[in-house]
């Protein structure tokens, strides 16, 4: 596996590594022992697939709360998207700040979400499917949100937007100057524990 760093702190793009002959190739697509020494969680405990019939669906984005946050190793394996992420925590020198990937079913890329991201998708082809693991379990109402459309994260979708869900549609906008989502150290334990004062908590 190859890691490249991406513009947000600990946020990975993964090459796989083929290892080829006759028959084709073999190639890891998560290691423990190399997730470990890049700083990255090797512990899956939820592996998940979507499909998208139409090209330019929007998923996201989508976090988990508190305790809940999860890591998330996406991949897609049939068609193409353009997968955002978005920085959440309020102690990192990235927060608040995006960057998109391309991944395609051809190209194998891989892209590691740490916890504390939002994290959303764009297909850009009809019939998509992505697959990723993810480091903790799916909790309902634990579940927050960002518009796709947030003006202060500002991303620039490649297609028009179509596809979203109800959910997706109402996340609140973040408001400046509002305290972190993952606030980061006895702040976010407190709030992990309480649930106070969490933007894009729930849909209104
Ligand atoms: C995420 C999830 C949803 N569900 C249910 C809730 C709902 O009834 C149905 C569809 O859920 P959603 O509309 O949230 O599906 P979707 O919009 O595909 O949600 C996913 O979006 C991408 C961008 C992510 O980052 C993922 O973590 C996940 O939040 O599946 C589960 O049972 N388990 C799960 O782990």
């Amino acid at each position: 596996m190859i890691f490249h760093e991406t513009t947000l702190k600990d946020a990975m793009l993964i090459d796989p590594e083929p290892r080829g002959d006759d028959r084709g190739f073999f190639a890891r697509m998560m290691c423990r022992e190399a997730f470990a020494a890049h700083g990255l969680i090797g512990d899956f405990v939820q592996h998940n697939m979507s499909f998208s019939r139409n090209r330019g669906t929007v998923r996201g984005l989508h976090f988990q709360r508190g305790a809940h946050a999860e890591a998330k190793l996406m991949r897609c394996t049939r068609g193409e998207i353009v997968d955002v992420i978005v920085d959440l925590r309020g102690t990192s020198p990235t927060y608040l700040k995006h960057e998109a990937f391309h991944l395609t079913a051809e190209n194998r890329r891989l892209l590691y979400v740490p916890p504390g991201f939002a994290h959303g998708f764009q297909t850009l082809t009809d019939d998509v499917e992505v697959f990723y693991p993810v480091s903790a379990a799916y909790a309902p109402g634990m579940e927050g949100g960002l518009r796709h459309d947030d003006p202060l994260i500002g991303i620039a979708w490649p297609l028009e937007v179509s596809g979203l869900s109800a959910k997706d549609a109402s996340w609140p906008l973040l408001r400046r100057g509002a305290p972190p989502i993952f606030p980061g150290g006895a702040a976010e334990r407190e709030r992990a524990a309480t649930g106070a004062g969490i933007i894009g908590a729930a849909p209104p």
